[in-house]
């Protein structure tokens, strides 16, 4: 069986610089592709790298498709090599979308032969089948964001750390907690960015917090594994790996070393979503699924994939569509037909 392949580039604009200890991030760029198979039925899928996790750049990411002939084959599809983990993801989704009705032939409804399936973006959240942490900005912006997004429906707050003085965080960290009403879950994400000892005041502040704080994601580099490790065992607050485990490869690395406290996954820079479902089924990880903040195409690849591995009571980080404009999702169509 043979495939026809299409591929675009597009980029998108954040409504803000999202601003994390890796830096500010201002513009998504990612690859849309189709397939279309001998029957006509369309596949959609989406390739987002994030290098600075792990993932394939961008341009080797266009690179592997400039070099692909149109008609590609499933073997092709399945022999993406794992140094291009988000190939492997857009590749396999578009495949996987192909006449199930997902992205394919089931759900043309208005629209035409290669438009591109946009579907109720972004649906309100409490339409979704799973709950949903939104991602606050870094900062005492934090502190007058949280409520909007409270009225939305949101319960689970991610906050960014690690891009100001620590003293600085810590005082609007506990104006932020004391603030939250009582049912509320606060997320740290310091992406890296603290010393040990700074990770551990973190999470000795976290701990006067039991019942709001979840979790402090990615405090130390990724070569800190064992210090993460130990500090695991240290203090109530969990901690979740992201970086550390942003490949299927990491994954499997991180488990064989011991790590049994959360795994944050990122389903469209991990790699392969048939061997990312074998391994959290075999292994019943605790995991956090969380967004790479991708177009309509790859969130649906993504949120399918959490709807079947996360864990019930674990939000998924996709509450970003406040920093993403609205519009541009009809925006992919055009640029889908234009370019
Ligand atoms: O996980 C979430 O709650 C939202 C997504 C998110 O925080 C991130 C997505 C991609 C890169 C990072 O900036 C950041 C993260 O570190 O988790
Ligand atoms: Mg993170």
């Amino acid at each position: 069986m043979t495939y026809r392949f299409e591929f675009r580039l597009i980029a998108r604009k954040f409504l803000r610089s999202l601003t994390t200890s890796h830096g500010n991030w201002d513009i998504r760029e990612s690859i849309i592709l189709r397939l279309i198979d001998a029957a006509g039925r369309e596949g959609w899928g989406e390739i987002p790298p994030i290098s600075w996790f792990g993932s394939e750049t961008l341009p080797q990411a266009l690179d592997f498709c400039h070099q692909l002939p149109q008609e590609i084959t499933q073997e092709i599809i399945f022999s993406i090599p794992d140094a291009l983990p988000a190939c492997q993801f857009g590749f396999e989704s578009a495949w996987e979308g192909l006449g199930t009705g997902d992205w394919g032939q089931g759900d043309k409804g208005t629209r035409g032969q290669g438009d591109i399936p946009i579907t109720n973006y972004p649906l309100p959240i409490t339409h979704y089948p799973l709950p949903i942490s939104a991602l606050l900005p870094a900062g005492e912006a934090a502190l007058n964001t949280w409520q909007k997004l409270w009225e939305e429906g949101y319960r689970t707050f991610k906050w960014k750390i690690a891009v100001d003085a620590i003293a600085n965080e810590l005082k609007i960290f506990h104006l932020l907690i004391d603030s939250l009403p009582a049912s509320t879950k606060l997320r740290l994400d310091a992406n890296a960015g603290l010393s040990y000892q700074e990770a551990e005041l973190w999470l000795e502040n976290g701990d006067k917090f039991p019942e709001k704080m979840e979790f402090l994601e990615q405090p130390l580099a990724v070569t800190e594994f064992e210090a993460m490790l130990q500090l695991s065992n240290r203090y109530q607050t969990a901690i979740a790996l992201d970086e550390s485990v942003a490949t299927l490869s990491q994954l499997h690395a991180a488990y064989q070393q011991g790590w049994r406290d959360i795994f944050v996954i990122k389903p469209a820079i991990a790699g392969s979503p048939s061997r990312l479902r074998q391994f959290c089924k075999q292994h019943n990880i605790d995991a956090v699924f969380s967004s790479v903040f991708e177009t309509a195409i790859g969130r649906y690849a993504a949120l399918k994939l959490a709807a079947e591995l996360s864990q019930p009571n674990r939000a998924v980080g996709f509450g970003i569509n406040h920093l993403l404009k609205k519009e541009e999702e009809t925006w992919l169509q055009r640029l889908w037909q234009n370019l």
